[in-house]
């Protein structure tokens, strides 16, 4: 059991009368990147949430990094797991400089931009900014910056504390044509590091998804659609069931492309 990163049985949680998920069964494994995939309102943040110490189920029992949520303290267990999201990017304060982005998550704070940092620090945060293609941008603030340059900062911050667990809400949305493929490749080459962490990332299109990943869950309506290896999972069949759509899926080398059948 202990190469489980994450481990949900029978997961639910309610909010008003509402499942946002419910009966979710999801192990991964150390050796894992996931892709959760799934049209607006699936439940997919609701999963990253739980998975990211979070937000506690309302039924069924979650754990992460050998510990259960409810009985372990998400503070201690919280810089063990490397998060980018949206979320995170809006509470960055727009002054707080791109390096510091980076290098204030080992201090486990936002926005204190005059803290002194040690130089190993430094150096492993603009080493990171490299990793992603926005060390050039180190010297910036923040609110400077571009959509692409933001997610590309806070993927490098969810990285800086050499997390046991990454998790990205969307990393490539909000990106034109090339930024997108360039992540891609960025995410795909960290994949297949066998030294990066177990991964998960969410996302809404198939043509995100990174060369390297190796499993698949696919939501709807908060409920699993299916999961497991990418290439079991990722069928016509499955998207057109996840989507509510008759959907045709194309595979060219190690990409994915989807459109409605016509
Ligand atoms: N606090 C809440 N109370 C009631 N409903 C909520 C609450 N939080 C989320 N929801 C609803 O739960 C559902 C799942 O939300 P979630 O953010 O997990 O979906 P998602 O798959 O990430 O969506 P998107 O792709 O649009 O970001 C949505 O219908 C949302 O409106």
């Amino acid at each position: 059991m202990d190469d489980l990163v994450i481990r949900m049985d029978g997961v639910g949680v309610r909010r008003g009368g509402n499942a946002l998920v419910s009966d979710v069964n999801w192990s991964v494994e150390l050796d894992e990147r996931w892709v959760v995939l799934g049209p607006n309102g699936a439940g997919k943040t609701t999963l990253l949430k739980l998975a990211g110490a979070e937000l506690h189920p309302s039924d069924g029992t979650v754990d992460v990094l050998g510990e259960r949520m409810g009985r372990t303290n998400v503070f201690e267990l919280r810089p063990r797991i490397g998060l980018s999201s949206a979320a995170l990017g809006s509470r960055v304060p727009g002054d707080e400089l791109v390096r510091d982005v980076v290098v204030s998550a080992g201090y486990s704070v936002l926005g204190r931009w005059r803290e002194e940092y040690d130089e190993m620090d430094t150096d492993r945060a603009t080493e990171l900014l490299d990793l992603l293609g926005v060390a050039h941008l180190a010297d910036r603030s923040f609110g400077t910056l571009s959509e692409g340059e933001r997610k590309r900062t806070l993927i490098s911050r969810a990285l800086m504390t050499d997390p046991e667990l990454l998790l990205l809400d969307e990393p490539a949305a909000g990106l034109d044509l090339g930024g997108r493929e360039d992540l891609v490749a960025r995410l795909s080459a960290l994949a297949m590091d066998p030294e990066a962490p177990a991964s998960v990332l969410v996302t809404h299109h198939v043509e995100e998804i990174p060369p390297g990943f190796t499993h698949a869950l696919l939501l709807r309506e908060g409920t699993t659609v299916a999961q497991g290896l990418l290439e079991d999972v990722l069928t016509e069949d499955n998207l057109s069931k996840t989507f509510d759509q008759d959907l045709e899926l194309q595979r060219s080398g190690d990409r994915y492309f989807a459109r409605r059948r016509a």
